[in-house]
């Protein structure tokens, strides 16, 4: 899922904070026990969002596609006193490791974990306004969640969106309908007036989705 050189993803590793013991942990369980490892935000992505989260200082954040609840934590460090996380995850084998990994997370109090299928819950949330959304669940869906939660993203909240690279393919000639589905939801956002966007290339592409203020 790197689309960078390995050796400046190595060097971009050895100059950004170190990797929370906790998230260590995380990481290491998740590649010794769960399938397809490489879809947890890992180390440098990890800090990516943790420093725009303290940016940002949310009081309410949703997570689409909790995994192993890697990127939950890192998010859950820039939250403001009494604030909260939400996060999504339909495979409910996963269910066991997330809570337990919550629980040691020190962030067990404002994280609230929901099993089932993202569409749904999102509709329960009805009455969350958020300052940041994490859409890293089924790409394929990235266009209906982005317009599904749209209207509960305050005025200068963001959306950040992974895999929008999809390892380099949307920029090449590569015409298979997963990268068809992300070139078409790159472009449907860099067309709506409602918000402000960039891709940055980090890892496998993490688009940030600003909402523009009223
Ligand atoms: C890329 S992983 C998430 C990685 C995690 N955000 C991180 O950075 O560590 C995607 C997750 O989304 C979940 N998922 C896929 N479709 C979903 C849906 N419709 N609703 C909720 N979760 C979904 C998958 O089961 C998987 O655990």
């Amino acid at each position: 899922m790197e689309i960078l050189d390995p050796a400046l993803q190595a060097y971009l590793e050895q100059h950004c904070p170190p990797e929370p013991k906790m998230l260590i942990t995380i990481n290491r369980e998740t590649h010794l026990k769960v399938l397809k490892a490489n879809m947890l935000s890992g180390h440098y992505q990890g800090r990516l969002l943790s420093m725009l989260s303290k940016m940002l200082q949310p009081k309410c954040i949703l997570e689409i596609g909790t995994y192993t609840g890697y990127a939950t934590i890192c998010l859950a460090e820039g939250l403001v006193e009494g604030g909260e996380i939400h996060t999504i995850e339909v495979n409910l084998e996963m269910e066991e490791m997330i809570r337990k990994n919550f629980k040691n997370s020190g962030f067990e109090d404002r994280i609230f974990p929901h099993f089932g299928d993202a569409a749904q819950i999102i509709l329960e949330l009805s009455d969350k306004n958020y300052d940041i959304v994490f859409i890293d669940a089924d790409k394929k869906s990235n266009y209906a969640y982005f317009q599904l939660i749209i209207d509960q993203l305050k005025p200068g909240g963001v959306i950040i969106v992974d895999n929008v690279l999809w390892k380099g393919k949307v920029y090449n000639q590569a015409n298979d309908t997963d990268t068809r589905t992300i070139r078409e939801f790159n472009k449907l956002i860099s067309t709506d007036d409602r918000v402000e966007q960039l891709i940055l290339p980090v890892r496998d592409g993490i688009m940030l989705i600003r909402k523009k203020q009223l």
